[in-house]
């Protein structure tokens, strides 16, 4: 594969800096890394509020990495991924793995700037969506456009507020919030504005709707993904959506640029 050319074919949604590849690793591919995932030491889970991981390729501080090498079956993995997306500078030294199950989730948050902002991310076990926000400094001036817009002045920079420019307000409209179905053994990559401007998180609940998903005809639903209809009761609108039964393993890949081989040196 050649890189980001390669990558066109993947690319979803209106941002042009978000690629769903479905199935990027086989079943058996899932199954192994699902092994050594469980195979570590219950020690190395760290339980949050309401979901597990494991960190993986050191300990990321504000100032950097104290790296530790990547255990093989994930550079397996990572190694791919540089390779097939052509995204990475060098290869990616960070995985996060978190563990949820059917009713967890991950509130709306931005990465770190630790990292390089390219986020690829491996889906396994289960399928979820996850939604798009756009920032909040996006959502005002998407309101306070609006407002404007509806005193008829035709004048949107009129005021030194965080709306003064007009290329601003012009994106404001794209700023829309948008979900992706993210099904098992796919990869989900997102960088530059879909990295910036958007919060990203996965709703706390069993069933996850599919209204705002971009890639559904990408992801291709049928029985196997838990995919259900359900039915809006007052106005018989039928809603798709996902009924959520098994746990769901992510592999957050990153790369952290500024490494300390030495933690005096920090
Ligand atoms: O589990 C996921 O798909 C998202 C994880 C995530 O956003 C993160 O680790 O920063
Ligand atoms: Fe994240």
């Amino acid at each position: 594969m050649e890189g980001e050319e390669t990558m066109e074919e993947y690319r979803v949604g209106t941002l042009p800096t978000l690629y769903y590849i479905p199935d990027f690793i086989s079943d058996l591919q899932q199954s192994q890394i699902l092994h050594h995932i469980y195979e570590a030491p219950v020690t190395k889970w760290k339980s949050l509020k309401n979901r597990r991981l494991q960190n993986w390729g050191g300990v990321v501080h504000e100032k950097g990495l104290l790296p530790q090498d990547l255990p093989p079956w994930l550079k397996g993995v990572t190694n791919k991924i540089c390779d097939m997306t052509g995204l990475f500078p060098s290869p990616i030294n960070h995985v996060l793995i978190n563990e949820y199950l059917p009713y967890q989730g991950i509130m709306p948050h931005q990465d770190g700037p630790a990292y390089f902002p390219v986020v690829a991310i491996l889906s396994l076990g289960s399928s979820a969506v996850m939604d798009f926000t756009p920032h909040v400094r996006l959502r005002e001036c998407t309101k306070e456009s609006d407002a404007k817009s509806s005193t008829s002045t035709g004048n949107v920079n009129n005021k030194g507020d965080g709306c003064s420019e007009d290329r601003v307000c012009g994106d404001a409209a794209d700023h829309l919030p948008f979900s992706l179905l993210l099904k098992p053994c796919s990869l989900l990559i997102f960088k530059d504005k879909a990295y910036s401007d958007y919060l990203h998180g996965i709703e706390d609940s069993h069933i996850h709707k599919l209204d705002k998903v971009v890639n559904i005809k990408e992801a291709q639903i049928h029985p196997s993904t838990g995919a259900t209809k359900t039915l809006q009761s007052e106005e018989a609108n039928e809603q798709i959506s996902i009924q959520r039964s098994g746990t769901r393993i992510s592999l957050t890949c990153r790369l952290v640029l500024k490494v300390h081989k030495n933690l005096f040196k920090f």
